[in-house]
């Protein structure tokens, strides 16, 4: 197994005031290896706060979220940015794309903060920019780039150091319908290359790309879904239902 969180609870509080609030209760799941996950529940549910645990974002009260045999929330402080690099990709709601460097530039940063050679990081550009379709935009500025150009990009950055895992958090919650439907079939082709990538999302139909979606509610994983071998649109359907049904909650 790639990834397994135990017993993860995180209780927020606040430096002012004594009040406590507990984002996770109890968490527990593992992911295998190539799986693509998506976390799903209502606002408040304590998604973004379980994808800054696994990021190392933020440390859990207790339990462990064990990434290659290796418990990530142990992980000293002065080596979080150095791990992170090296074994983590992501991609956010805003792609974060620096305005000052070029396209290429972009996507090379985290391998020039790790010091890798410039003919292995033009190697790997080399094969992931036609799979992107941003050949052509290299020598670019992101602010020259459209909107679904700029998300390619992103991905780009997110792959070029190999990672075991990719987090991506809301990743289609700034973008329109087509873009949404382009991110997507993007992730999903990546996830059939063998990437590994678990996804938190308030959209049914991002995560009816997903291959099992994880209900989150009260900061505990309480129920699950497999998308087997069916369309997006069947297993979004299910997952509408099981949002209404379970959560109470209407989902777009
Ligand atoms: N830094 C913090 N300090 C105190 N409370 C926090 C902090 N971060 C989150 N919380 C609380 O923890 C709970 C879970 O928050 P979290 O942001 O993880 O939910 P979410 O499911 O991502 O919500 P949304 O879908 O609205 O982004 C909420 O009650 C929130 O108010």
């Amino acid at each position: 197994m790639l990834l397994q969180v135990n017993h993860l609870q995180k209780i927020f509080q606040t430096r002012f005031s004594k009040e406590k609030t507990t984002a996770l209760q109890d968490v527990a799941f593992g992911v295998d290896k190539g799986e693509y996950i998506a976390i799903m529940g209502e606002s408040g549910s304590g998604k973004t706060t379980l994808l800054n645990i696994l990021a190392t974002l933020e440390k859990p009260t207790s339990g462990s979220v064990i990434l290659n045999d290796q418990d990530i929330t142990k992980i000293k402080e002065n080596q979080l940015a150095v791990y992170r690099r090296e074994h983590l990709g992501f991609i956010f709601q805003d792609f974060n794309l620096l305005d000052t460097l070029s396209v290429r530039d972009n996507i090379f940063l985290p391998l020039v903060l790790g010091r890798q050679k410039t003919a292995i990081m033009e190697q790997r550009l080399a094969q992931l920019a036609p799979k992107l379709n941003i050949a052509d935009l290299l020598n670019k500025q992101p602010f020259e780039l459209s909107g679904g150009q700029k998300q390619r990009v992103a991905i780009a950055r997110a792959l070029i150091t190999q990672p075991e895992l990719v987090l991506a958090d809301e990743p289609t919650a700034a973008l329109d319908f087509k873009n949404s439907e382009a991110l997507l079939s993007l992730l999903e082709s990546i996830n059939q290359a063998g990437q590994t990538i678990l996804m938190v999302t308030h959209s049914a139909m991002a995560a009816a790309h997903a291959k099992r979606v994880l209900f989150i509610k009260d900061g505990r994983i309480f129920h699950q879904l497999y998308r087997a071998d069916r369309e997006v649109p069947a297993f979004m359907q299910e997952i509408s239902l099981t949002m209404t049904n379970i959560l109470g909650t209407e989902v777009q």
